[in-house]
């Protein structure tokens, strides 16, 4: 086997910008009894462990659950031991993170892994610039999305971005629509994980005089809002199933009818999608309609995580030091913060990432505090008694970065009170608070609390 293929990802410049030469390769694990698991490893890190929920699942009761990490850098094949029970070794030595050479074989515990080749190398065009829009990034991962954004932002094309909460799907929709002819129209939210079941029809559709008690007037739904523009559609996943079929023939017809209305009224909107759920997934199961996936993935776009991406973390900080006021710089950070940061998983992403550092701007004498992981074991949340934070801090940020963080600290200390009145019951809790059960999860994934 050539060593050229364990370089790594490779960096070409041609005339008109870089490619980026991935190679491909698959990881093989052998377990104790002689069977074989198998996964391509791609520009997304690989995890190897027991659990149904990694990327390739080893039956060997001496793996952890969530035993190592591979991923591709444009150093070559680095491979990381996850806090394992029994460790990630070469021969006798245990490795926490390393460089693997070619055909090295690692032992994890009664099982061999060895990555091979797998056929020619692909190449990926990059973008030459580390920004699309407000959303920032230069590590290899962002440069090859951005590649694609602009792209296909040019075109009329429905496009889904797929990633992790917070991992910036929405500042890439807005980016998006910046980036397309239909600049100059509205762009358009439509958050199915934030609108209860029961209003979603009316605020999609709109409705006419009198088509139901209250409906003192007329309106039109966000379809005819968005006319001219972009509609984007947040939460994908969380659309409710018996809308589905009406969504996909108003898109198809480019019309819409408001309920209670006879009328059919022409609209002109493009739609992007965004979701942290597995549509695949969703189809497979029946959650969520085929025919509407098929319209509306024309391309389908990941959205890395940020622990994909750590290259990408000093320029976030910087960025979000510089939206402060007076502006702050990376030299004022604590000793070591950016290497504290790299070795920090974010669950949260970008949005965690940017909120660690209000916090740091606003109370630097409480230092770089990274939250612990919740743990599978972790209890319900009690009602923080989290105070508002003192306005006079708050003066120094911008409006988004300070209404987010006033935001996120009423909204766990409301779901975690919320909660408790209700027994940790997610359904009732989500009815008191008059928002889908959806919301709900999404809120408790979003700030790592579990209910009981
Ligand atoms: N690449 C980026 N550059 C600069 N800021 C970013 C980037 N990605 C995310 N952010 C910031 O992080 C925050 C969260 O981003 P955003 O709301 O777009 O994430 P999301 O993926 O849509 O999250 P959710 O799935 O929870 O709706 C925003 O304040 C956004 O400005």
């Amino acid at each position: 086997m050539p060593d050229d293929l364990f370089a790594g990802c490779t960096l070409t410049s041609t005339g008109q910008g870089e490619t980026l030469d991935v190679p491909s390769l698959m990881v093989t694990v052998t377990d104790p009894r002689g069977a074989q698991s198998e996964a391509r490893l791609e520009m997304k890190p690989l995890v190897v462990g027991t659990s149904p929920a990694c990327d390739l699942v080893v039956d060997d009761p001496k793996i952890s659950r969530r035993h190592c990490e591979l991923s591709l850098t444009h150093e070559g094949i680095v491979i990381r031991d996850l806090g394992s029970k029994n460790g990630t070794l070469t021969g006798k030595i245990a490795l926490r993170e390393a460089l693997l050479s070619p055909g090295q074989p690692i032992t994890l515990g009664g099982s061999t892994l060895v990555v091979r080749s797998a056929g020619a190398a692909r190449r990926i065009p990059l973008s030459t610039a580390a920004r699309f829009g407000e959303a920032l990034g230069q590590s290899f991962a962002m440069r090859a999305l951005f590649a694609n954004l602009e792209r296909a932002a040019a075109t009329e094309q429905t496009l889904v971005l797929l990633g992790e909460s917070g991992t910036g799907k929405e500042v890439l929709a807005r980016a998006i629509h910046e980036h397309s002819p239909r600049r100059e129209g509205p762009f358009v939210v439509l958050d199915c994980g934030a609108i209860s079941a029961s209003l979603m029809e009316s605020e999609v559709f709109g409705y006419a005089r009198g088509a139901f008690t209250g409906a003192t007037g007329a309106r039109a739904g966000l379809l005819e809002e968005a006319n001219g523009g972009t509609l984007f559609i947040d939460e994908l996943g969380e659309l409710p199933l018996d809308l589905q079929p009406k969504l996909l023939r108003a898109l198809e017809a480019r019309q819409v009818r408001r309920l209670g209305s006879n009328e059919w009224r022409p609209f002109d909107a493009r739609v992007v999608a965004a979701t942290h759920r597995d549509l695949r997934a969703l189809v497979a199961e029946g959650a969520f309609r085929e025919d509407l996936y098929y319209r509306l993935a024309v391309v389908e776009l990941r959205v890395p995580a940020l622990r994909e991406r750590k290259e990408d973390i000093p320029l976030l900080v910087e960025r979000f030091l510089a939206a402060h006021h007076p502006p702050r710089g990376l030299a004022e950070l604590p000793p070591h913060a950016l290497s504290l940061l790299a070795a920090h998983g974010f669950p949260g992403n970008v949005r965690e990432l940017r909120n660690l550092v209000a916090r740091l701007v606003l109370f630097p004498e409480q230092g770089l505090e990274l939250p612990e992981p919740p743990r599978e074991e972790a209890q319900a949340p009690r009602a923080p008694n989290e105070e508002s934070p003192p306005i006079a801090p708050l003066l120094q940020m911008p409006l988004q970065a300070a209404r987010d963080l006033v935001m996120e600290r009423f909204e766990r200390s409301y779901v975690a009170a919320r909660l408790a009145q209700h027994g940790g019951n997610i359904s009732r809790a989500a009815d008191a608070m008059g928002v889908s059960r959806q919301l709900v999860h999404r809120l408790l994934e979003r700030y790592g609390m579990k209910a009981r």
